[in-house]
């Protein structure tokens, strides 16, 4: 291993606490790191994982198929029974498809999922060991050409028909056509299609029926269906994104899931499920987990890898006639990354929290206790929105801050934010989410101007709130909770309000609510902002005595705090809230705060453990060795292999010397 850049090594050298403590609160334990460790270590021992083309210098085509050789690895492992603790496959998959998604992607986290908490006992039984073991493919088909958010407009129909018991698929339009679905194109066999049920002529809305697209001796498609990729992406190339059309495709009656509703032979239905919105239960699960695994990880990678850039780049002068500093004491360059880093922190406790929480109350759910749905379906919504939001603008924070060798993909981040910002679209865009949350609030505003007590993540909003800040040079975490409380209660209620007083002017309800959604979005993005201060608060109220990472993540709260107040200023002034002062003091605090963290910054990227492999990144080497892999990456380019381009004889040749040599 090449020695690590003193530049570096002084970094490490100074920190104040011991990185791999940070990495085991940050993974779940000692164990959670060793296990992980363990996994990515026989990972990146195994040339089918590291091996094979260089991800940028390949086409698209020559992308996806190489992605479809790892993806045959990998199931080749998992058939031996290796996986089946799912935090090891996870590790594995990440693993081997850096910032890409795997052509099997969403048979892993849509697909396999929506057969086992969808099925009955015995379609479980049926489908999920040959989705487990891989003899079927399968994949989630829910988004059209014409509706991807608004689900009960999908015009994709499944009939039933008595005589035969069959349900009879159909895309009778161009906009029906599925259009989105992951691994859909090429690579999938199977999928869960959902579909508008009609039985005798009546429309019973959005559910999930299983079908096969391809023979699973040769792969051709099944008469019927049409099935392609959708072309290349912004990222996401990997991946066969694809479309389906059906033209009259019979299918058993038995491949409706059947866990929340039932056809009986003769055509009648029978709806199981409590809430009427069970079958949407796959994208809790996912919204919820995209939270740590996409918007976070996605974050964490781009802080890494700017950080370190950061303190082995040197330019200008902070001295007149002095040496060249390393570009992060220049505090402008501290002021785009730090808070950058502290919002990572703040999302990865709630992601934390957020996955808990998923099984935590699916488990109830899945016991018949449907109390805490719309809790989860609200903070799911919303979280995924404010983390995806936040992470793609401060990953491409961290481009920026990379100055021009940014730009170039050797520095792994234009691959690491568009692979993520994906996130902020997939999964349900992110306004519609906030106002999926923000209908929770209005729910919840109404309860507390009744003077009824509201619970959990909403609690604040039946609670006398401070009129005035108390927030001081301390920066006490119950004073800045107290203040990001004030804040979402104040916007909250002011849109609940106005929609009171349109409706009271005469507006519809729905035009009451159209005309106070942007006000809302905002509610909801400053319910969120309180509820990941609020969690960050928790963890580190937790925390067992480790002094030393406490008062490292007390600084790196009270910044993402006060970063947030800065940047919201009006919303805690402009009622009296605040004052001036107190403003005023919170901005120099930002200030100091990240002058303390600067010695720390290496570390705390270090903290997240990311091998180099992961990260794909020249500038975010743990090495730091950053120009001798530069000048390598370039000499390695595909427009390198020959002294001279064809397209010089092609094209140049011609035009300079009017003679061509082809
Ligand atoms: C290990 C994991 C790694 C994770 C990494 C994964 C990476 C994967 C990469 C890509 C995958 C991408 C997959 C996809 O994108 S699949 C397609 C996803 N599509 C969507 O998300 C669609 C978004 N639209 C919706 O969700 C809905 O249409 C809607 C916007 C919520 C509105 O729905 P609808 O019109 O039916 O709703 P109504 O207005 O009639 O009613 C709203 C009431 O229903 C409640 N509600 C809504 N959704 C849910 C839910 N999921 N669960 C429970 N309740 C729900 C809502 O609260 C309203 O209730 P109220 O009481 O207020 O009336
Ligand atoms: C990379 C990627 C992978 C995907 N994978 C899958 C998959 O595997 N399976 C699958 O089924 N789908 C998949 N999708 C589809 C995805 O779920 C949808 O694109 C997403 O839910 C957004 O829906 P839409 O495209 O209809 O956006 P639209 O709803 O058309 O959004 C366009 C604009 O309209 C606004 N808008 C729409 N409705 C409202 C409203 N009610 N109120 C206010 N504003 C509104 C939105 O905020 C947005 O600004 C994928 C998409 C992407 C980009």
């Amino acid at each position: 291993m090449a020695a690590v850049n003193p530049d570096l090594q002084s970094e490490r050298d100074g920190a104040t606490f011991d990185t791999n403590k940070l990495t085991f609160l940050l993974d779940g334990g000692e164990g959670m790191t060793e296990r992980r460790r363990e996994v990515e270590a026989e990972a990146l021992a195994d040339p089918e994982v590291t091996g094979g083309p260089h991800y940028h210098f390949m086409s698209r085509p020559e992308q996806y198929s190489d992605a479809v050789r790892k993806a045959v690895h990998y199931m080749k492992q998992a058939k031996t029974g290796k996986f089946d603790n799912p935090a090891d496959a996870h590790w594995y998959r990440n693993t081997l498809w850096p910032n890409e998604m795997a052509p099997i992607g969403l048979h892993t986290t849509m697909f396999l999922p929506t057969l086992e908490n969808n099925s009955s006992p015995e379609q479980k039984e049926k489908w999920a060991p040959l989705a487990k073991d891989f003899k079927i493919i399968g994949t989630y088909s829910q988004t059209e050409m014409g509706h991807g958010t608004n689900l009960k407009a999908l015009e994709t129909t499944a009939t039933y028909e008595p005589e035969l018991e069959q349900f009879i698929l159909h895309s009778p339009t161009l906009s029906s056509i599925k259009w989105w679905p992951g691994g859909l194109g090429k690579t999938s066999n199977f999928a869960v299609v959902m579909a508008s049920m009609i039985i005798k002529g009546k429309n019973y809305g959005m559910h999930p029926f299983i079908v096969q697209l391809r023979s699973l001796e040769d792969h051709t498609v099944i008469t019927g269906i049409e099935v392609g990729d959708i072309g290349p992406k912004f990222g996401f190339n990997t991946i066969d994104n694809g479309y389906l059309k059906f033209d009259h495709v019979r299918i058993p009656r038995e491949n409706l899931l059947m866990k929340n509703a039932v056809v009986e032979p003769d055509g009648t239905y029978v709806r199981i499920a409590k809430n009427e919105k069970a079958a949407y239960s796959t994208m809790i699960f996912v919204r919820a987990m995209i939270v740590l695994e996409v918007a976070t990880r996605g974050l964490a990678q781009a802080c890494t890898i700017a950080v370190r850039y950061s303190c082995v780049r040197r330019q200008s002068e902070l001295v007149p006639g002095g040496p060249e500093p390393k570009v992060l004491d220049f505090q402008t360059q501290q002021y785009k990354l730090l808070p950058v880093l502290a919002s990572c922190y703040a999302y990865w406790f709630s992601g934390l929290f957020i996955r808990m929480t998923y099984f935590q109350i699916n488990y109830e759910i899945q016991q018949g206790n449907i109390d805490l749905l719309p809790e989860l379906h609200a903070v799911s919504s919303g979280l995924k929105a404010f983390t995806s939001y936040g992470s793609m603008a401060g990953i491409e924070q961290c481009r920026l801050a990379c100055g021009g060798h940014g730009f170039s993909q050797a520095s792994g981040l234009p691959k690491i934010y568009t692979t993520m910002t994906a996130g902020c679209t997939y999964e349900g865009e992110n306004s519609v989410l906030y106002l999926q949350m923000a209908r929770y609030l209005m729910k919840s505003f109404l309860q507390a101007e009744k003077g009824e007590t509201t619970t959990n993540s909403v609690a604040y909003l039946s609670k006398k709130n401070l009129d005035k800040c108390v927030l001081g040079a301390t920066l006490s975490p119950d004073t800045i909770i107290a203040a990001y409380e004030h804040r979402a209660a104040r916007l909250v209620r002011k849109a609940g309000l106005r929609v009171n007083a349109l409706e009271a002017a005469g507006k519809p309800y729905h035009e009451a609510w159209n005309l106070t959604s942007v006000q809302f979005t905002k509610a909801a993005e400053a319910h969120c902002h309180y509820f990941v201060v609020l969690k960050f608060a928790d963890t580190l109220e937790e925390m067992e005595d480790e002094a030393e990472i406490h008062n490292v993540l007390l600084q790196l709260f009270q910044l993402y705090a006060c970063y947030g107040i800065t940047n919201y200023a009006a919303d805690f002034t402009e009622d009296g809230f605040m004052s001036q002062e107190q403003l005023d003091m919170v901005r120099l605090r930002v200030l100091d705060l990240m002058a303390d963290i600067r010695p720390n910054a290496v570390a705390l990227v270090d903290s997240f453990d990311y091998p180099d492999h992961i990260l794909g990144s020249v500038l975010g080497r743990y090495d730091g060795n950053v120009y001798e892999n530069l000048y390598k990456w370039a000499k390695d380019s595909p427009l390198n292999k020959t002294e001279v381009h064809d397209s010089y004889y092609k094209y140049l040749q011609p035009m300079i010397t009017g003679k061509s040599n082809l």
